[in-house]
């Protein structure tokens, strides 16, 4: 257990969401100033923790004690799992208009800066994107390495794809699907935060179709390609040729080349 005390300072920023299939712990918002294009920038950061046990689901909904639900936090050793967060930037909740990205983890490319594949620039960019249009969410989503695959297979995916295996033979020849992301909790958390229509800035048709099919209200779709390099150009035209990611918007990979 906590001291009472403890509990109540976190009390008004934590509550339960409910999803579709879970109830998700929801924490924040957090001020982040955050280090962009040279400039700090002040973004409300959240973060959420997916409670799948159906049992316990109903237990966190229908007691929902802040104190009761830090205590038994300590003891699920939560670093060994993977938790999403969005940063939340301007009147989310407000402004007619905002954009928002379903950011796929990419340990390589957004930590490292792995020119392997264009994520590292897709990360970066939508968040500037998001600021110069003054309101937004990016949804950083923790448990989607390698599509979904995991961050281990995906290191494997990378040794088939230099021996000549493209993205999504490297996926399937593992055993794995091509894409095993599901977007349901990030979903949830934004419907949260926001009922407002939203514009979704992706290249990538299934997330647009999750997030219509969840009732998700996406009035707009905007691309974004980018850094294309000897090093990820077959990666990117894959993209196009296999998994269907659309082609348009400047910087698109030509599938032909
Ligand atoms: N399996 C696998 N996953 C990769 C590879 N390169 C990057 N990824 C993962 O791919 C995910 C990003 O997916 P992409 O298909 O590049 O792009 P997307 O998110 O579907 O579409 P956009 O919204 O347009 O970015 C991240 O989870 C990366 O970890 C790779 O070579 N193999």
């Amino acid at each position: 257990m906590i001291a009472h005390d403890i509990a109540a300072m976190l009390d008004d920023s934590i509550q339960t969401v409910a999803g579709s299939n879970t109830t998700n712990i929801l924490v924040g918002p957090i001020r982040l100033p955050v280090e962009l294009d040279g400039e700090t920038v002040l973004f409300q950061w959240y973060c959420w923790l997916p409670v799948h046990d159906p049992a316990a689901a109903r237990i966190c909904r229908e007691q929902a004690d802040t104190e009761q639900l830090i205590g038994r936090l300590s003891s699920f050793n939560l670093a060994e799992k993977q938790q999403s967060s969005v940063l939340v930037y301007g009147d989310f909740a407000g402004a007619e208009r905002a954009l928002i990205r379903m950011h796929s983890i990419c340990h390589t490319g957004d930590i490292f800066g792995s020119k392997r594949c264009d994520c590292g620039f897709q990360l970066h960019e939508s968040m500037k994107m998001i600021v110069r249009h003054g309101t937004g969410a990016l949804c950083y989503l923790a448990n989607h390495e390698g599509r979904g695959i995991g961050l281990f297979s995906k290191a494997m995916a990378y040794i088939l794809q230099e021996k000549g295996l493209d993205t999504v033979e490297a996926n399937l020849e593992l055993g794995f699907k091509d894409d095993a992301r599901n977007y349901d909790d990030a979903i949830s958390i934004l419907r949260f935060l926001r009922q407002k229509p939203v514009t979704l800035i992706t290249n990538n048709p299934k997330k647009l179709e999750a997030l219509k099919a969840s009732g998700m209200n996406v009035e707009d779709r905007i691309p974004l390609w980018g850094d294309i390099s000897p090093y990820n150009e077959k990666y990117l035209q894959t993209k196009v040729a296999r998994s269907g990611h659309w082609r348009s918007g400047a910087g698109c990979p030509n599938e032909d080349d």
